[in-house]
């Protein structure tokens, strides 16, 4: 919707490269208050790279006068796309209604496999321009079998009259949603439930077992809203659920982190235990006598699926609401040793007596202190899982190019969010001997 008091100009450009948020790039000219020429970049939602056509700017909002507040942010233009005169030969037909304006999906106007080529892409130039890898070795991105309904975890955001949806980009402004095309079809069916009733404010968390018609929602919901889930197929749960990844089941809380993706996370696992063991002809310890630290390990997934293949796992984990439930996960393993706390705090007191580790952090990456622990004591192989690339490159800047302790052997991004421009990656390293 265009705001009435803000004013809009139109542009007929040629789109440039992506952003690494997914947006194409677009360079206009704007005369300033003083009367010079500026030329001014932009980002486009829904756009891709060559594509000609005319956008519309709207101005950015102001602070009223005599009323800057402090916590006032100079915002960039909304940019939006009116037409398409010369469309990419990689555009498709975006299916979902509010692609562009919702914040939650960047690249649904891409056909998939180019959307995986060009997260290959990002990752190979910030292993250069960040990680210092001149040629990395980077393999093709994992795809997702079916890249639609594959989320088993979504966080709708509540308005004012009570209704759930997505927010729109750069704004807390709610898309009203009865359903997501990237949500598991289950939220969809929980969803379209809970748009029907007004819910509380501010937010509404649904998270779904792909195995099960299990399902958790918070806040917790009444018993009228629990039978009409019931009535759709839905078992609500209020503490916990299950979820089954690579044979093994995984009770879930609500606040417990647990990969959103759970057919890519089949693979991801797979990957870790290959990266781990595989082509490590001179290993000096066999795989079945080694001690790996599964760092950052949630509910222990990784480490439930190691235990099977090692002599002792240490996983390290911070939440206790994740770390109940690894206890619960990992109740029939003998060789899992549960450790709470920060991994910065705890890995330097284990890495001597350590031969491999999976380090598995949030988007921030590792911090320094762990990262020079790794140096002080190199281990045999690293298997680094990460959501966030730059951070990647970042680490592996000091793992392998400024402290030469590792080798790295290959960086694979696996792609756990279509549609999005998020991007996973499973890197592994060797120690240099
Ligand atoms: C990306 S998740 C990985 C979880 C797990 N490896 C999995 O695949 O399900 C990161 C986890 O690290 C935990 N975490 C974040 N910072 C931490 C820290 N400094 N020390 C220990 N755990 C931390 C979070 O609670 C979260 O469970």
């Amino acid at each position: 919707m265009i705001h009435p008091e803000r004013q809009v100009t139109y542009h007929t450009v040629t789109l440039g490269q992506l952003t690494r948020e997914g947006d194409a790039q677009a360079e206009i000219i704007i005369t300033t208050t003083t009367g010079e020429q500026q030329t001014v970049t932009l980002r486009v939602p829904a756009g891709l790279p060559g594509e000609h056509v005319t956008i519309a700017v709207e101005e950015p909002p102001q602070p009223r006068s005599g009323r800057r507040s402090r916590r006032w942010k100079p915002r960039p233009p909304r940019v939006w796309i009116t037409e398409i005169h010369t469309p990419s030969p990689l555009r498709t037909q975006a299916p979902c209604s509010v692609f562009g304006t919702c914040g939650g999906c960047q690249l649904q106007h891409m056909h998939y496999p180019a959307q995986l080529e060009w997260k290959l892409s990002v990752v190979r130039q910030l292993l250069q321009e960040v990680g210092g890898f001149s040629d990395p070795p980077t393999l093709p991105t994992v795809p997702c079998d079916i890249p639609w309904n594959y989320r088993n975890h979504m966080r709708f955001s509540v308005n004012r009259s009570g209704q759930a949806g997505l927010t729109a980009r750069g704004t807390h402004i709610v898309l009203p949603l009865a359903s997501c095309p990237i949500a598991h079809e289950q939220i969809n069916r929980a969803l379209n439930v809970l748009s029907q009733q007004a819910n509380a404010r501010p937010q509404v968390l649904i998270r779904c077992s792909t195995a099960s018609n299990q399902i958790l929602i918070q806040p917790q919901q009444s018993q009228e809203i629990t039978q009409q889930l019931a009535e759709v197929g839905l078992e609500l749960h209020i503490e916990t659920m299950e979820e089954v990844l690579a044979g093994e089941t995984f009770r879930i809380r609500p606040s417990s982190f647990f990969q959103t993706n759970t057919a890519q996370a089949e693979k991801m696992a797979r990957m870790v235990l290959a990266g781990l063991f595989e082509g490590n002809a001179d290993q000096p310890i066999p795989a079945n006598q080694q001690t790996i630290v599964d760092a950052y390990c949630g509910v222990g997934t990784f480490a439930l699926l190691l235990a099977r293949h090692v002599n002792k796992v240490i996983a390290i984990e911070e939440s206790p609401s994740a770390i109940k439930d690894a206890h619960w996960n990992l109740r029939d393993v003998q060789n899992v040793e549960i450790l709470k706390g920060k991994v910065e705090g705890l890995l330097p007191t284990l890495a001597s007596q350590v031969d491999g580790l999976v380090i598995d952090p949030p988007r921030a990456g590792c911090q320094q202190v762990v990262l020079d622990t790794l140096v002080e004591h190199p281990v045999t192989r690293i298997v680094y899982v990460s959501c966030d690339p730059s951070t990647l490159a970042r680490d592996l800047n000091i793992l392998c190019n400024i402290n030469q302790t590792y080798r790295l052997r290959s960086v694979q991004p696996l792609d756990m969010f279509p549609q999005t421009a998020h991007i996973e990656c499973v890197a592994v390293l060797e120690r240099v001997n």
